[in-house]
Order: C-alpha cells, then structure tokens, then sequence
C-alpha cells in the first residue's frame, strides 16, 4: 500500500505539531535548539526563496518534525536533510522518506562536523542551504558558509533577529562583528521577514528573522588576507584598529608600524574595527596581503 502526504501528521500547526509529539511520545529538547516552527507562512517563505534558484538539491540544516521539509519537498526539490537527534531522523525514514523516497535523504549526523563541500563534491549539481537553525549554534554554521563550503548559490536561514540585525548591518555600522564583515564578502545578505516567538513550539524567548544570503562568485581578494585582518581587528573590538591589529597572535609589527601601514593606504589608525567601511577593509586586506 501507498503512503500519501495527507497520511503523515503534518507538524506546521500548533495542533500537528502536537499529534507529532505525542505519536513520538518525546518533548522538544531544549539542549538542541528544538523550538519548532508552527507557521505555514515563515516555511513558504523560506520554501519559496529557495525554489527561486532552482537548484539540484537543498541541504536542509536541522529539520526536527520535518515542517520545512515537506514545503521544500512539496515544490519538487530534492532535499538531502542532516539531524542529529535520532528520535527526528526516525520519524522523517518512517513517514516522508516513504512518500518522497527518490527526493529526500536524511542522514543522522552533526551539521557542524560534517563537510558540507565534500557531500556537495560526491552529489555533484547546484545546490542550496536552508534552515530555521539552532540557536545554540547558529555561528559555528553560519562560519561554515566560507569556511567549510563554497560551491553553494544561496543559504536561507531562520536565526535570531539579534543576529539578523548584526548580519544585516552594513560594515561601517556599530552591529558589525567579524562574522557579519566575512560573510559580505561572500555573499549579497538581505532580511526576508521576521517570526515573532509565538509562532514557535515551545515559544524561545528571543524573536526571529529569516535572511537570504546570494553567494558572490569570484570575490576580488584572496579570502585568507581578509579573514586574518578582520578576526584580529574584532578581538579588540573596543580598541584602535593600529592597536588590535598589532596585539593579534603573529603580527609582525607594533602599534605604530601598523599606524604608518594603515595611513599610508588611507585608513585613519584611530578608527575601531566597527567603524571600517566596506572599501576600507579590502583596502587592509590587500595592504595586509602584501607585506
Ligand atoms: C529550531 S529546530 C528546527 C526544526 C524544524 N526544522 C522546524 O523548523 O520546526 C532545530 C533543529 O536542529 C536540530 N539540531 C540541533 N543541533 C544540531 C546539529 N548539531 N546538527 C544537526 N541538527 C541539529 C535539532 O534537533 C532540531 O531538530
């Protein structure tokens, strides 16, 4: 006998997501980020932004009950999910990989130590990232966009608004973090829309913003000369940037080096690192890669 999606509980409403919880007889673990998603619409927002692209397949960080599985599922994509909690990859094998066998893989594994490039390498074709991400994480995986991946078109993610605000902040900005300067470099990010905590189960105490963030294809400096000047200039935030620049591990040069560097190629030494524009940190990445 066939199984239809109308024979699996759909965990999108508040009441679903319930018969889902009490069928698996388990409560959302705290310990894993588990505050569910229970609106339609943020899943359609998330489904929709990523079948715009079309890729091959999507790598779906996290899908718990499998909500936003199903809508990417539903508009045809093929959907390769990664889950940590046994309990959630068992319940995806038993209900929507049997509806949906040639299109959705699960695969019981720690987003954060899996490649994500060599799964992409071995599947080969375009793909895309999506999630409404564990917060306790939500960094680490966001790193993984320029550490771990790059063949990737695009990455749509539920995070923090918190998060948001500072990922959508422009460099220049006081929002800005080392995290938020990198990924521009990476990608064109913009907000899609934020998920107030009522629309979770059990609610977080945090609101939510979903981002959508288009990978920029050929970068124009070499990403290790950026990363370097931005994760050392952020570890002293509060400082001047001739100061955290010199204090960062291996820096061959003193405060007042780095002052002669950084007037010499037009950035005031006296700025903070919040306080660079996007031009002036290329313009240090490329001093830095020089000397
Ligand atoms: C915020 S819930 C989202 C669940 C579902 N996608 C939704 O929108 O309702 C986060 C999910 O990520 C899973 N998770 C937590 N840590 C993880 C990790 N390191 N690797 C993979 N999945 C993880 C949790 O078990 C949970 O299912």
């Amino acid at each position: 006998m066939s199984v239809h999606t109308t024979d699996i509980i759909d965990p999108r409403t508040v009441q679903g997501l319930q018969r889902v919880l009490a069928t698996v007889m388990v409560r959302p673990e705290k310990r894993l980020g588990q505050n569910f998603l229970i609106a339609p619409e943020a899943f359609d927002l998330i489904a929709d932004a990523i079948l715009k692209t079309r890729p091959d397949w999507v790598l779906e960080i996290g899908p718990g009950p499998g909500g936003l599985t199903r809508a990417l599922l539903e508009r045809g994509l093929t959907v390769v999910a990664i889950e940590v909690d046994p309990t959630w990859v068992n319940w995806l094998s038993q209900t929507l990989c049997s509806v949906y066998p040639k299109t959705l893989t699960v695969l019981e594994q720690d987003a954060l130590s899996i490649s994500w490039q060599s799964l992409a390498d071995e599947r080969g074709g375009s793909w895309s990232i999506c999630g409404n991400l564990p917060y306790y994480i939500t960094s680490p995986l966001l790193a993984k966009l320029f550490e771990d991946a790059s063949s990737w078109q695009q990455a749509v993610f539920m995070v923090q608004k918190e998060v948001a605000v500072r990922l959508l902040a422009e460099p220049g900005q006081r929002e800005t973090s080392a995290l938020s300067v990198l990924l521009r470099y990476v990608a064109d990010i913009r907000g899609l829309g934020e998920v107030s905590r009522q629309q979770f189960y059990p609610p977080p105490e945090v609101d939510s913003f979903v981002i959508q963030l288009t990978r920029i294809p050929s970068p124009a400096i070499p990403f290790e000369s950026l990363q370097r000047v931005v994760r050392a200039a952020f570890l002293h935030r509060r400082k001047m940037i001739r100061q955290s620049l010199a204090k960062a591990p291996g820096s061959s040069w003193n405060s007042q080096q780095w002052a002669r560097i950084l007037t010499e190629g037009g950035i005031d030494p006296a700025k903070r690192a919040e306080a660079l524009s996007w031009s002036e940190w290329i313009q240090l990445a490329r001093l830095a890669a020089k000397k």
